[in-house]
């Protein structure tokens, strides 16, 4: 089993580090000091390590220049230290890896490493190395045998890194298109929290208007502006103990990201019209339609909040992405809608079915939700047949499922511009056939300089 030691003085994402590496079989030590890492060096002898670069008694380019070439060194460095990884580099270090990552890309560098480090070594102990892994690859076959059937490959590494990410307190930022199951990913990491005992609360930052999001965060007095005839508790205050989910992050406007990154920095809050500060303590999880990390590019959304949301990101797949998965969720959502509606509907036709796996499912899973819902509502027989189905699913549109081998960009301009041209340039109606909002669309149509 090799050996990983994980030199990090944050012990909660070291912690969540040697839970991953531990269920992928590497034996995992931890050590969150320079000095107290080149003690461990010397008494586990790792196969690999993994450096923070700025540790608190020890720089990260001593630490490596002190080890030499004799064990990889992976560094895990910040956004602004990308020069000093390559610093560390040029000293011996094998490669680095800029935070936020996700686990996976981790895991692919240190295989690499280590796939380095046992050509060079082969000859030492070759015997044993082949006989460990021939049992890995016999327990990963056994585990995966269990349970693929139905879910694909893009779900189960999600709900690994919900897993992995929900006992830390990280904030998390959700990346995934509309519909596609943030909020649901949200719930699910609270749940699975120390915290599920406490509030979760869920804040639309893209439908408050910009004027009062601040009393939506913070809450206010009665009587400190028009319109405030009571006192209100702000969703701060609200989620305290627990998990705030705000939900389109990117629609904050300028002023509110700033009153937003504030109170993040300080942990305590004022409701609006009170001088009293209260302490916070609640997880933040943020989810978001559109590509952030351009938004900093671009001057709209500020670069030191992005990075506080972003402790960790997970992108949700499209539908489309995961169609293995469209079966479990349609027969799902046929048992719900056949309870909620008195209904007793068996089966979808096989001719459904095509069409299922065939439409490019714009509006992700609360679209087949919703046509689910209604088909049920609308048949009288044992099965749903095509004709139940919304007329844009028989006529579908020249972009199908097979149309992924586009690049994603070239897809979703397409599929803006095929909504476009269905709604006869009627960006509202546009943006319904896509189930996002009108800023959204405006945000793409700009983004992609569409000339419309
Ligand atoms: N894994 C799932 N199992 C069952 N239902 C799901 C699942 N994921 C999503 N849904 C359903 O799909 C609908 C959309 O999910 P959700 O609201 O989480 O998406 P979203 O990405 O947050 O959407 P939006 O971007 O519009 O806020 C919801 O009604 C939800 O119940």
């Amino acid at each position: 089993m090799p050996k990983i030691l994980i030199i990090e003085d944050d012990t909660s994402f070291a912690k969540m580090l040697q839970r991953f590496f531990t269920k992928k079989g590497y034996e995992v030590f931890l050590s969150s000091s320079g000095k107290d890492g080149s003690k461990q060096i010397k008494e586990n002898a790792p196969d690999l390590i993994l450096t923070d670069l700025r540790l608190p008694d020890l720089n990260g380019i001593q630490l490596i220049a002190s080890i030499g070439e004799n064990i990889p060194i992976i560094v895990m460095t910040g956004y602004a230290e990308v020069q000093t990884a390559v610093e560390a580099m040029k000293q011996g270090a094998f490669d680095y890896v800029s935070k936020p990552f996700t686990p996976d890309q981790i895991l692919q560098t240190i295989e690499k490493a280590l796939d380095k480090g046992e050509r060079a070594s082969s000859f030492v102990s070759k015997d044993i190395k082949e006989s460990e892994s021939n049992t890995d690859d016999d327990l990963n076959s056994g585990k995966e045998g269990k349970n693929v059937e139905f879910v694909s490959s893009a779900t189960k590494k999600l709900d690994e890194y919900i897993s992995l990410v929900a006992p830390t307190d990280m904030s998390v930022l959700i990346i995934g298109k509309s519909g596609s199951g943030k909020e649901v990913t949200a719930k699910s990491i609270h749940n699975k929290s120390k915290r599920h005992d406490k509030p979760f609360v869920a804040l639309d930052c893209g439908a408050i208007p910009k004027e009062l999001a601040a009393s939506e965060f913070f809450g206010h007095l009665k009587g400190s502006f028009t319109g405030a005839v009571s006192d209100k508790v702000g969703s701060f205050e609200a989620a305290s103990g627990g998990t705030l989910f705000l939900d389109e992050v990117g629609n904050l406007s300028y002023q509110n990201q700033i009153q937003l990154l504030r109170a993040l920095q300080e942990r305590k809050i004022k409701r609006i019209g009170s001088n009293k500060e209260i302490e916070v303590d609640v997880r933040i999880i943020s989810a978001t339609n559109e590509d952030l990390k351009e938004a900093v590019g671009r001057g709209n959304f500020r670069e030191d909040l992005y990075h506080r949301l972003n402790e960790f990101s997970l992108q949700i797949p499209s539908l489309i992405e995961r169609l293995e998965d469209l079966p479990v969720l349609a027969y799902h959502f046929l048992k719900v809608s056949n309870q909620k509606l008195g209904k007793n509907i068996q089966d979808f036709s096989n001719q459904v079915w095509d069409i299922f796996m065939t439409y490019h499912w714009p509006g992700n899973i609360r679209e087949l939700q919703n046509i689910i819902k209604r088909a049920v509502l609308l048949t009288d027989g044992n099965e749903i047949i095509p004709d139940v189905l919304p007329s844009e699913m028989l006529a579908p549109s020249e972009i199908t499922a097979s149309s992924v081998n586009l690049t994603k960009e070239e897809f979703e301009k397409e599929q803006i511009l095929n909504a476009l041209k269905r709604t006869n340039y009627n960006k509202s109606k546009a943006a319904k056939l896509l189930q996002v909002t009108r800023k959204t669309l405006y945000n793409r149509i700009h983004h992609y300089n569409l000339d419309i």
